[in-house]
């Protein structure tokens, strides 16, 4: 048996031979298709895969949010780890001196966020010396400033191939599989980049026989229809790109990195923007803090309950406690989030940072508890 790296290999290499024009543009988009599928195969578990089993790098989630701290080796993961929160992973001037996954906590903002400082990637990691993905809600890439600008864009190709899409939103293009019928395809708007024959095509090269397509961005590409037909394998998430190291390298520089989009520098020797890194992050994971309130005393406005963007009153019970919903009768909401104070409102209404919150129950009245 052909090993998966060797056929990837493979095909990467067609499609560099291939020109690119409209007489091999189909031939290049199903070669794409086959480069993802065997990409997604590649990191299964079990034999042919990689696994992540024993590797060291499966840490459980704990806090309201977890951040991933990926990056060529030596770039300052560690010393930035070491520098936001108590935990002290090893610093050191030689490659590869992180070999596991060692998390740490960063107190910000009443939310405890967890912060995965990970082993450095190294160019190719996605061919077979990956290991695994840790699910985050957001990527900070740390970047040396002192190193050549491809860094970034290498780093970003190693994500890719592993289905990591940054500052992306999924395709807007409706995929659905069905037990018959045939393969539907239709467009909101003439396409710009997509062609039917090519979609038909690489649907039977994924054995999509029977399913129903709508695309309804008229700019979507190639790329972005075979995420959607690979969507268990890709992620979607934010990351903020962070020069470390600008003690070492001239103003001009710096300002030119500094004016990069999603971007953050800083110097973690000179303890130089740690803080807007960390306000950054912040305002990206878009937590919300509720203050909880019992009838007749002042809200509690030491301790936050933190919830995820776009919470509703449901998830609010849900965080306080498992069962709080079922006596639930309305809450009444302070904030930003109410038309008037107290707003009356029900569980489906979506609440905003520094809400105040008091949910009434139906058997012992006021049910509200802190955490
Ligand atoms: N000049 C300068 N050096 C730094 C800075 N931050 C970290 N370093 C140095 O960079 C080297 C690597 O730091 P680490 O924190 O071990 O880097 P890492 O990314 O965790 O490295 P690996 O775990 O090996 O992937 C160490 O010698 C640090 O002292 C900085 O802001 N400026
Ligand atoms: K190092
Ligand atoms: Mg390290």
């Amino acid at each position: 048996m052909v090993n998966i790296t060797e056929k990837i290999k493979e095909i990467e290499e067609e499609m560099k031979k291939t020109q690119k024009n409209k007489a091999t543009e189909y031939h290049l988009g199903l070669l794409k298709g086959k480069l993802a599928r065997l990409r997604a195969q590649l990191l299964e578990p079990g034999p042919g895969g990689v696994g992540t089993a024993g590797t060291g790098f499966d840490v459980s989630k704990s806090g309201d949010a977890r951040i991933a701290l990926v990056g060529f080796p030596s770039v300052g993961k560690s010393t930035f780890l070491s520098k936001v929160t108590k935990t002290k992973s090893e610093v050191a001037a030689y490659s590869f001196t992180t070999l596991t996954a060692i998390p740490g906590v960063l107190e910000y903002g009443g939310a405890e966020i967890q912060v995965l400082d990970l082993p450095g990637i190294i160019e190719g990691a996605a061919e077979g010396k990956g290991r695994g993905r840790q699910t985050s809600d957001m990527v900070l890439m740390i970047l040396d400033a002192t190193k050549r600008a491809e860094q970034r864009y290498l780093l970003e190709r190693e994500l890719e191939a592993v289905g990591i899409r940054l500052n992306q939103d999924p395709p807007n293009i409706y995929l659905k599989q069905k037990k018959a019928g045939g393969m539907k395809i239709t467009f909101s708007a003439p396409p710009k980049y997509l062609d039917e024959k090519m979609l038909y095509n690489i649907l039977r090269d994924n054995k999509m026989l029977n399913c129903e397509v709508l695309v309804r961005d008229e700019y979507a590409t190639v790329d972005q229809f075979i995420d959607v037909i690979m969507k268990d394998h890709r992620t979607y998430i934010k990351c903020l790109y962070v020069y470390n190291k600008i003690d070492s390298i001239s103003l001009e520089h710096l300002n030119t990195l500094a004016h990069e989009p999603h971007t953050q520098v800083m110097s973690c020797e000179l303890d130089l923007g740690i803080t807007d890194v960390v306000e950054r992050c912040w305002d990206e994971l878009k937590l919300i803090r509720i203050y909880t309130k019992r009838k007749g005393i002042d809200p509690d406005f030491s301790e936050a309950l933190i919830v995820r963007d776009k919470s509703t009153i449901e998830d609010v019970c849900d965080a306080i406690h498992r069962t709080l919903k079922e006596s639930f009768k309305y809450a009444l909401v302070w904030g930003a989030s109410a038309r008037h104070v107290p707003q009356r409102v029900g569980l489906g209404h979506t609440v905003s940072d520094e809400d105040v919150v008091s949910i009434v129950g139906s058997k012992s009245g006021l049910a509200t508890t802190t955490k």
